[in-house]
């Protein structure tokens, strides 16, 4: 007899988790399916262990700049405390028991293996099969994607779940990718101590940005002496104790090789051809109360609105709302806002001009150089960076905005508000802008607009 429960919850990434907890919270009986640690990629191989290296980076590169503003500082970098603090405070030797209690602490119950729909409302884990009353919940994330190179899978390639447990940084490292995770990754070998090329196969670094962006990522990353191969096309790779690359007609070497060239989904292995949907597809389609089929939501990575922790968490709890019947918003993706982590942050919200114009809206847009702000002036070394706007032209409103320089992500706050609430752009350019900020460089770009 199949095991009957109101809710399963295929996937206990930061989205399954959150969802798994408010229904059980709310007095339903819920299974949790976790194949390999609760609370997914995010905790264990990605956000905060990236963000700890990130912050341990950043003063070294800030350490670096005292000589242009107060005399001189000795920088001798060690990666003992990153990888300690990633071990034993961001993933306690990655091992999820503190998450998966928190979990059954909610009253859910965790089931660990892989689960797979066997059939509408049922799923089977382990030889066993749950039947589902009200509602499953998919939220498989993603792996890291591993492109067809000749030769690199006989390599011991790094992805990100690699290069997030290193005990010291390789003395040379190639990064194939040059999207948010790649950069991030490399930036940060780069300042300590490694040799970095990044290849990325699109003309431009960043290629989902603005190309304003990129541009000022790629200069900085050139300056702290990383090499970018831009539109190179990776023709073969091989390993005899050092990677060997071919790229665009270029031969590298080095000794560690990260693969960082995007994700992919695995469909089939979830069983979702049981319930009609398509098991070839890269994404499963949602509604805007996230529900993708007949008693089957779908939330996170897998549904291609955003891949970020925060899209994961909002659309848990849109999905925890329909599935208990309660009134709620529905999914508005309008705001989305995303930040990649380099030295300077590329901070963004809503389109970018090119997706604007792609979604047929007519558009304004402004651009101003951080370094040409009163706060730019002062911070001097580090100080690169830009505010880019876009605005519906027949609407009045910011359709959305680009970042770059210290604290980016911060300073969105602000703009990701103006898009969310569709302030008008004459009401925001009567704010008063704190002097002297680098946030006050939003004035001088509406002005612009
Ligand atoms: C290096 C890196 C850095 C990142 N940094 C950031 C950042 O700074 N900020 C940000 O917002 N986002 C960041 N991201 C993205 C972020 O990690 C994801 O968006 C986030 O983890 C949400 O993913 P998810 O909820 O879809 O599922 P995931 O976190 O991928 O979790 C899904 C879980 O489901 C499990 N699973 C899959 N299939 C099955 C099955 N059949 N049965 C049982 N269990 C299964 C998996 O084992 C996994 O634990 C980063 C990503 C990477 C790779
Ligand atoms: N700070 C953050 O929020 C953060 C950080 C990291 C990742 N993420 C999310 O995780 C997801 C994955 O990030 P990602 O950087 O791995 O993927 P991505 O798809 O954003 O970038 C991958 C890059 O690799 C390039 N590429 C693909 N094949 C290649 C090849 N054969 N040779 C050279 N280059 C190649 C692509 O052109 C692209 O620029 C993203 O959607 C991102 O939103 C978020």
């Amino acid at each position: 007899m199949p095991d009957e429960v109101d809710v399963v919850v295929i996937g206990m990434g930061p989205g399954g988790e959150d969802v798994a907890s408010r229904l059980a919270t709310a007095g339903l009986s819920v299974v949790g399916i976790e194949s390999r640690l609760v609370g997914g990629e995010c905790p264990y191989f990605a956000c905060i262990p990236t963000k700890m290296m990130v912050r341990a980076a950043d003063a070294l590169g800030e350490a670096r700049r005292v000589s242009e503003l107060a005399g001189s500082a000795e920088v001798a970098p060690d990666w003992g405390p990153v990888a300690t603090r990633i071990r034993d405070e961001a993933t306690t030797g990655w091992d999820d028991t503190i998450a998966a209690e928190r979990f059954e602490s909610t009253g859910g119950r965790l089931v660990r293996g892989t689960g797979r729909i066997s059939a509408p409302g049922e799923v089977s884990v382990n030889g066993r099969t749950l039947r589902a009353r009200r509602a499953i919940v998919l939220n498989p994330g993603t792996e890291p994607a591993v492109p067809p190179i000749e030769g690199l899978a006989q390599t011991p390639y790094w992805t990100n779940r690699d290069a997030v447990s290193v005990q010291k940084a390789p003395g040379s490292l190639i990064v194939l990718g040059g999207g948010p995770v790649g950069l991030e990754f490399a930036q940060v070998f780069a300042r300590f101590g490694s040799r970095v090329t990044v290849v990325e196969a699109q003309p431009h670094l960043l290629p989902a940005a603005e190309p304003e962006a990129a541009e000022v990522i790629t200069e900085r990353l050139q300056a702290e002496r990383l090499t970018v191969l831009a539109g190179a096309n990776v023709e073969r790779v091989s390993h005899d104790g050092t990677f060997r690359v071919s790229a665009g007609g270029t031969e590298l070497a080095a000794d560690q090789l990260l693969v960082a060239t995007g994700r992919r989904t695995d469909l089939a292995t979830l069983g979702v051809g049981e319930i009609g949907l398509d098991e070839q597809a890269r994404t499963i389609e949602v509604d805007d109360r996230m529900r993708a089929a007949r008693g089957v939501w779908a939330i996170g990575d897998v549904t291609g609105k955003g891949a970020f922790t925060h899209n994961s968490v909002y659309q848990a709890r849109i999905a925890a709302a329909d599935i208990l019947g309660e009134p709620g918003p529905v999914a508005d993706y309008r705001a989305m806002p995303s930040v990649t982590f380099t030295d300077p942050e590329v901070a963004a919200v809503g389109y970018t001009a090119a997706q604007a114009a792609e979604a047929g809206l007519r558009t304004r847009t402004a651009t101003t150089r951080l370094q040409d702000s009163a706060r730019g002036f002062i911070h001097k070394t580090g100080n690169e960076g830009l505010i880019k706007l876009v605005a519906d032209a027949d609407h009045d409103v910011l359709v959305g905005a680009t970042v770059v320089g210290p604290g980016a992500g911060e300073i969105l706050g602000a703009l990701a508000v103006a898009v969310h609430a569709e302030v008008p752009v004459d009401l925001l350019g009567q704010m008063i802008f704190a002097y002297p900020t680098f946030h006050r460089a939003i004035e001088s770009a509406l002005a612009e607009l």
